[in-house]
């Protein structure tokens, strides 16, 4: 535990350090689960919007794009259920005046288990060396057995409990399992109440005539309630899909872990209209898909888990998340949920308008069914970001600090720089960025001896460093380092284009979902 959290300490100070991320209003000693987007931070977050946007709506033939409005007219979140039931079970310990999730205690509870059973795992691994397997082991050993059990039948309990509303039992199950307040130790508990995570607004100039309004608290809504728009104007067939990228906005209970979990985020969500009764097909292709999307940028098969739901919101038929390794464990990263026709419908009934689709083929209106896929553009930042910074040992005894950011996400493709600042290298190396500038986002950099300049760019995620010398006034020739092996070719200024092209492009990334 010490070792992650320092780990994830030395996250949060090199997403600083380096212009990843900033508390928001620092010099007011910041604001809570609110952070600012850096100089390197908003280019890193913008690709990944972008990679996101490419595979879902430019390689997708069927799915289009919108930008609908953070504000939305109030009757849409009666009418999507926001209002009666987006809540969290929150609990408070009366030593401390802290506020806790009630869910989020047991589920740090249930994930202590968790790390005992990967304990036991990592233990019985080095003991049986190549002999070891892992699915046997977990299915066999008592110890193991009895720690999954009560995991599973504590979350079946809690699952339980809060879909029936008995918050009174939720209670119960912290006291049974003994849980101590993180930061007192006290386990002076009060009950568990409900809270509204919306935030709101009015709208309008004078006291009288202002409405009531809400920052949208997902991105989901200002699809749905144009999904006819679209379909009409865009003259879309089902199976069709809407996506959009933009802000929501949570009170969060407990905001921590960074930018994990935010009061104001940004989500990628797609909503997918099919056919009633075509849902679990669907659903099935969009967790594959889903999948081969996080595949394809290289962070490694076992980082990522699917955690199928037990425990279902009101609108969902089945929903699963995508969990990554974060440095604080597995954790969901993105959300697919087969939404049925509950939010068309619902939308149908509180505007009083019909939101149906005609089939030309069934030659049959209906309500759509809706499979959605949804992740926060913050966490997925969180994602890459974390599982990119390493250390490395290097032959010489020393360590180096390096962000081995997916080449196609790093904010900056290339850094120019001349060996020394005389002898007309900076101009060559200013020529080469007037060139590169209008194809990648490329940086120039001449101040200290160029290995210091390599180790800034590593620990920048940089993926190339081309170096302008006293050779590359004869032949026009420089060199290129690359930032994960360290090596370094000697190449025409001609070709550089074309080489770093080929490590960036969406193209060369995005095809390995094929
Ligand atoms: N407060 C938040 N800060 C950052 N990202 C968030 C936040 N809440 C949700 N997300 C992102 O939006 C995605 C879809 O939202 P959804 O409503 O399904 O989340 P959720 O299940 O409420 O998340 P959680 O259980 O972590 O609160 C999540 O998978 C997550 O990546």
């Amino acid at each position: 535990m010490a070792k992650q959290e320092d780990d994830f300490k030395k996250v949060i100070s090199h997403a600083k350090e380096y212009g990843y991320v900033f508390q928001s209003s620092e010099i007011y000693d910041g604001l809570s689960a609110v952070y600012d987007y850096a100089q390197n931070g908003s280019e890193l977050k913008k690709n990944i919007r972008e990679y996101w946007w490419k595979a879902m709506v430019h390689l997708n033939e069927d799915i289009v794009g919108i930008d609908a409005a953070i504000f939305m007219h109030p009757t849409t979140w009666k009418a999507s259920g926001h209002v009666d039931a987006f809540n969290d079970p929150l609990i408070d310990n009366k030593d401390s005046k802290k506020r806790y999730r009630a869910d989020v205690l047991i589920e740090d509870h249930v994930a202590k288990i968790e790390a005992k059973i990967e304990k036991e795992v990592a233990k019985a691994a080095k003991r049986f060396g190549d002999a070891f397997d892992k699915k046997e082991f977990l299915a066999t050993n008592q110890r193991v057995v009895e720690y999954q059990e009560k995991a599973d039948s504590i979350l079946k309990r809690m699952g339980r409990s809060l879909e029936n509303e008995d918050l009174a039992d939720v209670k119960s199950l912290i006291e049974e399992l003994d849980i101590a307040c993180p930061m007192s130790g006290s386990k002076n508990w009060t009950d568990v109440k409900q809270f509204n995570l919306m935030f709101g607004t009015k709208l309008g100039a004078s006291a009288e005539s202002a409405m009531d309004l809400y920052l949208r608290p997902e991105t989901a809504q200002g699809i749905f309630v144009n999904f006819l728009n679209v379909q009409k104007t865009g003259r879309m067939k089902i199976p069709f899909g809407i996506a959009q990228t933009g802000k929501a906005f949570r009170n969060e209970i407990v905001a921590r872990q960074f930018i994990f979990r935010m009061r104001e985020f940004e989500q990628m969500e797609m909503q997918f209209f099919i056919r009633p009764g075509s849902q679990k097909e669907w659903y099935e292709k969009w967790k594959e898909n889903r999948l081969k999307w996080h595949l394809s940028l290289g962070m490694g098969e076992d980082n990522y888990r699917f955690h199928d739901h037990e425990k279902l919101a009101h609108y969902a038929d089945a929903a699963a998340d995508i969990e990554f390794r974060f440095p604080f464990g597995f954790k969901e990263l993105e959300g697919i949920h087969s939404r049925t026709d509950f939010d068309l419908s619902q939308h149908e009934k509180f505007s009083g308008k019909k939101l149906q689709y005609f089939d030309p083929e069934l030659k049959e209106n209906y309500v759509p069914y809706v499979v959605e896929t949804s992740i926060g553009l913050d966490r997925m930042f969180l994602a890459v970001f974390s599982h990119s910074l390493q250390e490395e040992e290097l032959d010489n005894n020393t360590t180096r600090t390096v962000l081995k950011l997916p080449a196609v996400l790093a904010p900056t493709k290339a850094a120019v720089l001349p060996l020394v600042k005389k002898d007309g290298l900076p101009d060559i190396a200013h020529k080469i960025i007037e060139d590169l500038k209008w194809d990648f986002n490329v940086t120039y950099d001449e101040k200290d001896a160029v290995g210091r300049r390599y180790r800034r760019q590593d620990a920048a995620g940089t993926p190339f460093c081309i170096t302008v010398d006293h050779q590359s006034l004869e032949d026009q020739t420089v060199t290129i380092r690359h930032r994960d092996t360290m090596e370094q070719q000697r190449v025409a200024i001609s070709e550089l284009k074309a080489i770093i092209h080929k490590e960036v492009d969406m193209r060369t990334w995005l095809q390995r979902m094929e």
